[in-house]
This record gives C-alpha cells, sequence and structure tokens, in this order.
C-alpha cells in the first residue's frame, strides 16, 4: 500500500546528497572568527527584553526588495524582533506569509551593518533556511533572483559546477540566503564549510518546525539536530515557522531552541470564507452519488484528499467516467507529469486533482473553491492545513469531509505499521552494539545501511531512523557523520589516459578495480587501505575522471556513518535497558497517533462549530469570532453529525490457523497480527506474503486483538519447544 511522505522525499534524494557532499571542496576553509568579526548568539537578556513591534527599515526593505506595500497581521513584529537581535516563532496558517519572515531580514541586515558600519562589503553573513521541502525550495530561490536577492539552494539535484559554485559564493560571502534540507546537517564537509562563512551566520530560519516536536504530527528525528546544529554554528538568531502548532508543540519548539515565549507569534486560524462541511456514510461506495452531486453543484477547481496513490487513480478515472476532468496525483508519478499537473492545476479553472498528502505544499492558487477528504486525514493538523489551500482569494469556498467506518481500517493500518516488536528493537540495537562495534574507540567510526536493517530486523525506515536519533541526542552514545557510498563503479571512455595517470590516487584505485561486464567495480575503502591514501581523495580522482570526460562513474548503496562517542554498551542488561526505554517510546508514540484519528473525528462530529472547535485545538482564542461561526455542518442544521457504529468482529479460529500455516515463525506475534490485518512490513515483503491467501484475511477485527491471540499461540509454541530456532527466524534473518 502506497501513501506518500508529507515532504515527498525518497531515498535517492538521500544517496545523491551523499555524492554531493563527497564532491565538497574542504579546502579553502576561512574560519569567521578569523575575520575579526565577533559575533554570537544573542544574550538572554536580549532574549528576554521587550522588543519593538515596528521597524521602519524592514517596511522599506518590503517596499523596495519586495514590491510590496504593507506587512500583514503580526509579520513585521516577528521582523522587528529578529531585526533587534531576538529569536522569534512564527505560527501563521497555510498562505499566511511566512516566507518573508526570513527573506526581510536577511536582506535587511545588510543595511543594519550600513547603519552601524562595523562590517566590511563581504562580511555580511548568511541567512540558512532549513526546509524539508526541496522542490520548492528551487521556487522560493528563483523567486529571490528576480528580485535581484542572491541566493541558492544545496540539494542533491545540482550538478557539480553549480555546487562549486554555491560553495564559492557561500565563502566569500557573495550568498544572502542559502536554502538547504535537514538531512545535509548530519554532514560534516557542509557545518565546517558554514562555519567557515565570512561575517557568519546571521540567521538560521527552520520551516515546518513543527517536525521538532514528539507530539507533533510529523516528528522528523533529523529535526532535533537543528538546534545543535544552531549553538555549534554560532548562529546569531533563529526563526522557527510553521502553520500548525498546538500550544504544546509550540511551547516545545520554543524550547529546543531556547526561545522566549514573548517571541512567540501567531495569527488566527479562522477563516470566514471556509465552509466546513462533514458528512458519514455507512460505506465508501455510498458517498461516490453524494460526491458527483456535490462536484456538479459546486464548480471551479477542487482538490480531492485520498490516503493512497491506488485510490486517487481509481476515483480519477470514476470522475473522468462521469465527464468530469480530474486528475490523480501522487508522489509516485514521474517528475515530469507532477510537474505538468501542478502547471495544468494553476492554470485552470475546472480542474480537479485527487491526491494524496504530496500535493499542496507550495500551491499557491488562491481560487481553489472545493477542497474534499475522502478519508480521514492522519491529524488536525493535517487537515488544517489541507483546508488552508482553499479560497485563499477570501471568496467562498467549501471543505467537504466523507467519513465512513472503513476509514479507521485504513488509518489504523498505518498507525499500527510502525510499531515494531520489542525483539525486532532487542536484535537491531543488538546489531548495532556488535561486538565488533563495541570494541571501537571512541572517535572511530562504523557504517550501516538503514535499509538493509529495516529489512533484517523488520522495521520500518521512520522508526528506525528516529531510534538512531535517539541513541544519538538522548544517549549521546553516537554522532552521524557524511554517509558515504559504498560501490563506485566505471565505464572506461578514454583508456589510455586514465592507464597514464601515476598519482598515487589512480594507481590505488586501478589496483582494486574489478570488471563487471562494461563496468569496473572499486570499493573506496580498499582502494584507500591498498594505496595508503586517503578515501575522499579516491573520490577525488573518480569524480575529476569523470567530468574530464575519462570516465562515466555511477556510484550506489549508501552508507550512513556513525562516531562512537561514547563507549558502546556491551552487556544484555545495558542493552535491555535502552530497549525499555526505546520501545515505551514508540508505544507512546502509537497511542499519540492513535489518539489523533479521534480528534479529526471528534472535530466534525461533536456538537459543536467545527470552526470554533478548530481555534481551540490551536489554543486560538480567536478575538472577533463569533460563538457559532454560522459556516459549518453544525451550526447550519444544528443536527450532530454521527459515524455509524459498525463493532470489529472476533478473530476467525480459522483464518488463524490458515496464518500460523502459512507463517512457521512464533517470534513475533505483531508480525502475524500484521499478516491478518494487511499491514505490509519489510519481513512481510521479503516472506512475499503480500499476494498470499492469509494476507488482510481479518481486516474486519480489532488490531490490538489480534495481537493478543497470536502472542497466546507464540506462547505455546515456544513453551512446547523451547529453543527451536524454525520459531525465531524466519528466512529473512537467517540470511544475516
Ligand atoms: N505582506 C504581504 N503583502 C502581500 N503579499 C504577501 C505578504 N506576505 C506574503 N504575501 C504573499 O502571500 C503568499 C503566501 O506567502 P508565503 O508563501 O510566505 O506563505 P507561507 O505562510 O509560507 O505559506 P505555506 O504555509 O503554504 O508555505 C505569497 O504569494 C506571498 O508573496
Amino acid at each position: 500500500m502506497d501513501s506518500d511522505d508529507e515532504f515527498g522525499l525518497c531515498s535517492e534524494d538521500e544517496e545523491a546528497l551523499a555524492l554531493a557532499c563527497e564532491n565538497a571542496d574542504a579546502s579553502a576553509k576561512r574560519k569567521h572568527d578569523q575575520t575579526g568579526t565577533n559575533i554570537g548568539p544573542p544574550s538572554k537578556k536580549q532574549l528576554t527584553d521587550a522588543f519593538p513591534r515596528k521597524s521602519p527599515l524592514a517596511v522599506k526593505v518590503l517596499n523596495d526588495q519586495f514590491g510590496l506595500k504593507a506587512f500583514r497581521l503580526e509579520q513585521e513584529a516577528a521582523i522587528a524582533r529578529l531585526l533587534e537581535g531576538g529569536s522569534a516563532v512564527v505560527v501563521f496558517p497555510t498562505g499566511g506569509g511566512k516566507s518573508l519572515c526570513y527573506q526581510v531580514p536577511a536582506v535587511a541586515f545588510a543595511e543594519l551593518d550600513k547603519l552601524a558600519g562595523d562590517r566590511g562589503p563581504n562580511d555580511g553573513g548568511v541567512t540558512i533556511v532549513v526546509s524539508p521541502l526541496i522542490a520548492l525550495m528551487k521556487d522560493q530561490v528563483d523567486a529571490l533572483l528576480r528580485r535581484n536577492i542572491k541566493a541558492a539552494v544545496l540539494n542533491s539535484s545540482l550538478s557539480r559546477e553549480s555546487f562549486l559554485q554555491v560553495n564559492d559564493d557561500l565563502r566569500n560571502g557573495r550568498l544572502k540566503l542559502l536554502y538547504c534540507a535537514p538531512e545535509r546537517l548530519n554532514n560534516e564537509g557542509f557545518v565546517e564549510s558554514i562555519k567557515s562563512v565570512r561575517g557568519g551566520v546571521r540567521l538560521v530560519a527552520v520551516d515546518e518546525a513543527h517536525c521538532v516536536s514528539e507530539w507533533g504530527h510529523s516528528f522528523r528525528p533529523d529535526y532535533l539536530k537543528v538546534a545543535r546544529f544552531i549553538t555549534e554554528l554560532n548562529a546569531e538568531r533563529v526563526v522557527c515557522l510553521t502553520a500548525t502548532a498546538t500550544p504544546k508543540v509550540a511551547r516545545d519548539i520554543c524550547n529546543s531552541f531556547g526561545i522566549d515565549e514573548s517571541g512567540l507569534f501567531r495569527t488566527t486560524m479562522y477563516r470566514p470564507n471556509l465552509r466546513l462541511l462533514a458528512e458519514v456514510s455507512r460505506n465508501k461506495q455510498d458517498y461516490y452519488p453524494k460526491l458527483f452531486k456535490f462536484l456538479r453543484e459546486n464548480r471551479g477547481p477542487t482538490i480531492i484528499y485520498v490516503t493512497i496513490q491506488k485510490q486517487s487513480e481509481f476515483l480519477a478515472e470514476d470522475l473522468q467516467e462521469q465527464g468530469f476532468k480530474a486528475k490523480a496525483f501522487h508522489a509516485g508519478l514521474p517528475t515530469e507529469e507532477k510537474t505538468n499537473i501542478q502547471d495544468q492545476f494553476m492554470t485552470q479553472n475546472d480542474l480537479i486533482i485527487v491526491a494524496t498528502i504530496a500535493f499542496g505544499m507550495g500551491i499557491d492558487k488562491a481560487n481553489i473553491r472545493n477542497l474534499i477528504h475522502c478519508n480521514i486525514p492522519s491529524s488536525v493538523e493535517e487537515y488544517s492545513q489541507q483546508i488552508g489551500r482553499a479560497g485563499r482569494d477570501g471568496r467562498p469556498s467549501i471543505c467537504m469531509f466523507y467519513m465512513s467506518p472503513e476509514d479507521f481500517y485504513l488509518r489504523n493500518v498505518f498507525t499500527y505499521g510502525d510499531l515494531p516488536s520489542r525483539d525486532s528493537v532487542r536484535r537491531f540495537l543488538e546489531h548495532v552494539f556488535s561486538p565488533a562495534n563495541v570494541l571501537l574507540d571512541v572517535g572511530d567510526t562504523f557504517n550501516t545501511n538503514h535499509r538493509s536493517q529495516a529489512k533484517d530486523f523488520d522495521i520500518n525506515l521512520s522508526p528506525l531512523s528516529i531510534m538512531y536519533a535517539q541513541l544519538e541526542l538522548q544517549f549521546g552514545l553516537i554522532r552521524a557523520t557524511t554517509p558515504i557510498y559504498a560501490k563506485y563503479e566505471y565505464e572506461t571512455i578514454n583508456a589510455r589516459i586514465l592507464m597514464n595517470d601515476s598519482s598515487s590516487e589512480a594507481v590505488a584505485i586501478r589496483s582494486v578495480a574489478h570488471k563487471k561486464t562494461k563496468w569496473w567495480e572499486i570499493d573506496a575503502d580498499s582502494a584507500a587501505t591498498r594505496g595508503g591514501v586517503n578515501r575522499l581523495d579516491i573520490i577525488k580522482k573518480l569524480n575529476d575522471w569523470n567530468d574530464r570526460g575519462i570516465i562515466l562513474m555511477k556510484a550506489s548503496g549508501v552508507q550512513n556513518v556513525y562516531r562512537v562517542e561514547k563507549k558502546l554498551p556491551s552487556t544484555p542488561q545495558e542493552i535491555a535497558e535502552i530497549v525499555d526505554r526505546l520501545y515505551l517510546e514508540m508505544v507512546e508514540r502509537e497511542q499519540q497517533a492513535l489518539q489523533r484519528t479521534k480528534e479529526v473525528v471528534g472535530l466534525v462530529t461533536s456538537k459543536k462549530c467545527f470552526s470554533r472547535s478548530l481555534a481551540a485545538y490551536f489554543g486560538d482564542g480567536s478575538e472577533g469570532m463569533p460563538d457559532e461561526c454560522g459556516h459549518c455542518t453544525w451550526c447550519e442544521t444544528h443536527r450532530q453529525v454521527v459515524l455509524p457504529k459498525i463493532p470489529p468482529e472476533p478473530p476467525s479460529p480459522s483464518a488463524i490457523t490458515a496464518i500460523l500455516r502459512t507463517c512457521p515463525w512464533r517470534d513475533d506475534p505483531r508480525f502475524l497480527a500484521r499478516v491478518a490485518f494487511g499491514i505490509t512490513s519489510p519481513r512481510v515483503t521479503a516472506e512475499k506474503l503480500k499476494s498470499s491467501a492469509v494476507f488482510n484475511s481479518m481486516p474486519v477485527c480489532e488490531f490490538m486483538e489480534l495481537v493478543s491471540v497470536f502472542t497466546e499461540k507464540c506462547n505455546e509454541a515456544n513453551q512446547a519447544n523451547p529453543g527451536n530456532q524454525a520459531n525465531r527466524m524466519s528466512r529473512t534473518n537467517r540470511t544475516n
């Protein structure tokens, strides 16, 4: 079942990132403290003092450089604080104008410096924007360049030449803004080059800052490292931006970045032009006629959100058959097609996009008239962010939420899929703290591959990377460093030059290269050891040959590299303690995810005004907002939207027997329950169970009841036959 990542990232981004990083020119570094500029983070006094809410300088920059007349709502107050040296958290709804809150200061610093006269022309420093939305960064950079504001993005799509150019501009103080993804902060070369920027880091803008909070709806472990990065860089100030933060999440963001709560700028979520409606049906088939009728009566640009990719395709086809102009959009489509669909949506006024979560980030279309949910969004935050895309022109627009009890099943598939079994966590940690790793000294490094570990230990990539981040940030045992490629391959284009290169790197490469069809394969580590040269120089030589057309090179097999920061735990008790802590937190996260689904449903099924409930969720008192908005299902009808109750069925004994017969392993009751419920996992895929008749044989049962039935069965088997390896290991793990 393919759902989409909120940010549309995929593994290739990470691999290409690693290659770009290896290409980084580590020389020519210049520490900004060598320039004599003495800058650092703001003092506590600066953070807590009252800051002005107005800034004539910011208004001048807004008018002159951005061609806009006036600031909106809290924009000026947040910017004024930043220009005074304070830090801020900005919570404005989607389309609320968050970008200007860091773009205006980034430009205004130069004006401030002129007034103060304490910096040279190239010592203006840089503003770093950390954002997970790689595609959007480029759009923003292009828009800034059109305004003659020097900005760049460092991402995996850059050519080697552009990459070197950006680095050169950065080092020489020519860039005002640099955009990058949070994953890049793991790259030591990148961090070092930022430390060398003339004039230092004036501001770090952290976009989608809710990702830093474990209470947030899309926690991303790499975000936890942003705060550490800011301290290490001695950045002058920080602005965290998000469209969705509950009071708890906003507090978390403030705490993570040491920002006083007086630095929190929030604007109301209330949108008087949005009609918030909800309808329920007993099953999904029932709402199709309602949806078609709705779309015939309410024309205009429309987005329909569904959860999985296949669903978007099927529904788009159904709509086309009904005579609507509809297109599916999801992360699985080729990039060109996605761009094409987005462009069509921007310019046409009758197109319906049936999309997964991957659509919408950065779609700045003012006249979206209908925003429809055909599944339950994963959280109130997601719902609010998505409906926020409707009616940005202020004209009446409808947000319709179709719900049926089946939707819970789909949500649960995702929620229950992310919690591995405790045994998986234990085996994973025993692998991280393997006898070889335990012998490592502090400062030594070890390599892993998250993807193969996910498969070997049956843990999804997201919880796996969260555990690594916890080992790093909570336990202080390891630290992620620049990822590397395991394997390089090349095809010889000019054999004469290649063979005549007598440098020690060339000799080392030739000595380990072995031919596979027309490609030569080389292991960079062996080449470095064999030739007594630096691994990085081996990679540089390969890149150099590649750039000069002597070879055609490809790299694969990204490896995550960790440096040991503390002696790694080695006894079973030490490891068990870590397992307990990590597992407990994972169980809590599962509970939170279940709770989030309930909150979304609660929002539209309680006897309350939807707009008010939404505002209350975000701690927004909504001054000036009426007690009842008058434009939601509750206010319009005063009839409660009631979801039909369909009780789960008890597990079927014959289906249980069939699963036990097909899956002979008794080491993980959750794994067996997942097979029954129809939840894929790396192990389900490896055992080719998805096409088996037992997969998804009990989707109508309560998942936790299935877990308890299979726990009993596993216990019985293990008691009857203790130590039986067949009980414990599947084929996946036997290959280890
Ligand atoms: N003060 C202003 N005056 C006029 N237009 C503005 C102002 N502030 C922002 N805008 C415009 O509003 C639109 C949305 O701004 P922006 O993209 O910064 O919103 P955002 O809060 O980052 O939204 P999202 O959450 O979707 O990323 C842009 O077209 C921007 O130029």
